[in-house]
């Protein structure tokens, strides 16, 4: 039995508190909004995310944080990528040699365009950075609750990774392990940003066809991406490439397909935003993307339409005409 402490008590934070606790461990599951923390403590329920599951009693709620990683053998975050930054340097004077972090967020931060584990080791000034496991896979919350058979991959030290592993595999949730914590990190980021892409197919009434073609043009993109930052070719082609993007570009769950969908039927990207209590990762990703591809000229036209689409206020239609009406070229370049 390990001490694992959850920072982030939204949905995918809940949903692994309870999969670690159903595992045999004692979890404190830290929630950002105080208010929300109490609400937590006295139903015992996280009504406001996943409604109608009983926390355990090996599951403590809190929303303080002195002596928080006080015997923890691994600290998680389940923290929207943008305020990652922030839940870290509430805790970073605690952490000590011994324990493991474990980043299940997926996104690039904007205002530094690093990959997540980047913020954390930068937030540690580099201590410990070994022992950051990227966690990522093609899982919603809603299904992980009803214990649906899930897959899903450790990524950092080839040591740690399997630790990883280990804590958290059971009968329905299927861990493996990689050291390409940098291929299975831009997986985990960038399918967010496709899965808008394939939510406007929906939205627009489009067909399977055009869907297949976002989904596939899309993975290419995220590998040329990658390919720049050295992350193994095979990742794509696994549960943080391949595995992710189908499963954020066809669920009923996903809250990035969604954006992309109401965009499709037409409205406007703010009054999506301010209707959703979750967080759409894709939104802020496409900026970063966008930044680096131009920075690195790096060909991505995808990304390119999102980025004219919600940061320019582009009309859709004719960003898929000029999508479709590029120059012809070969699949593999
Ligand atoms: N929901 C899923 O099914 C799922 C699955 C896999 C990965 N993820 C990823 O996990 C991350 C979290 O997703 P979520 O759906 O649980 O998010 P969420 O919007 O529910 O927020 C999670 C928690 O982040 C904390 N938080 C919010 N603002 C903060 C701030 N300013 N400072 C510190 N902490 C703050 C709060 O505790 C909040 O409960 C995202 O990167 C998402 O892409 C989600
Ligand atoms: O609901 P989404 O689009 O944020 O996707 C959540 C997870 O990343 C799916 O693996």
């Amino acid at each position: 039995m390990s001490k694992i402490v959850v920072m982030g008590a939204g949905s995918w934070g809940t949903a692994l508190a309870l999969l670690l606790a159903e595992n045999g461990n004692e979890v404190v599951l830290w929630e950002f909004f105080e208010e929300r923390a109490k609400e937590m403590q006295k139903t015992r329920r996280n009504n406001y995310y996943l409604g109608g599951i009983d926390l355990p009693d090996n599951i403590t709620i809190t929303n303080k944080i002195e002596n928080i990683l006080d015997g923890a053998e691994y600290l998680l975050f389940s923290i929207p990528s943008q305020n990652l930054r922030n839940a870290i340097q509430l805790v970073s004077s605690q952490l000590t040699e011994d324990i493991i972090i474990i980043n299940t967020g997926k996104g690039i931060e904007v205002s530094t365009k690093l990959r997540l584990s980047e913020v954390i080791k930068e937030e540690i000034l580099g201590k410990y950075h070994k022992n950051i496991v990227a966690l990522s896979g093609p899982t919603h919350a809603e299904e992980v609750v009803k214990k649906l058979p899930t897959t899903i991959v450790a990524a950092g030290e080839e040591e740690k990774a399997q630790k990883v592993q280990e804590l958290f595999s059971n009968n329905y949730f299927r861990v493996y392990y990689s050291t390409d914590i940098t291929g299975v990190e831009l997986g985990g980021a960038l399918k967010n940003c496709i899965a808008i892409a394939a939510g406007i197919v929906d939205g627009l009434g489009y067909g399977d066809n055009t869907k297949a073609a976002v989904i596939t043009r899309g993975l290419a993109e995220i590998s040329r991406f990658s390919k720049n930052f050295n992350a193994f070719e095979k990742t794509f082609s696994g549960l943080a490439g391949m595995g992710d993007l189908i499963v954020t570009c066809t669920s009923q769950h996903s809250r990035n397909r969604y954006v992309g969908e109401e965009l499709g039927k037409g409205k406007k990207i703010d009054d999506i935003l301010n209707g959703m209590n979750m967080v759409a990762e894709g939104v802020p990703t496409i900026k970063a993307v966008h930044e680096i591809s131009k920075d690195k000229n790096i060909d991505m036209p995808i990304i390119e339409s999102l980025y004219r689409i919600i940061y320019e206020n582009e009309n859709i239609l004719k960003i898929a005409k000029v999508l479709m009406e590029r120059d012809l070229k070969e699949e593999f370049y």
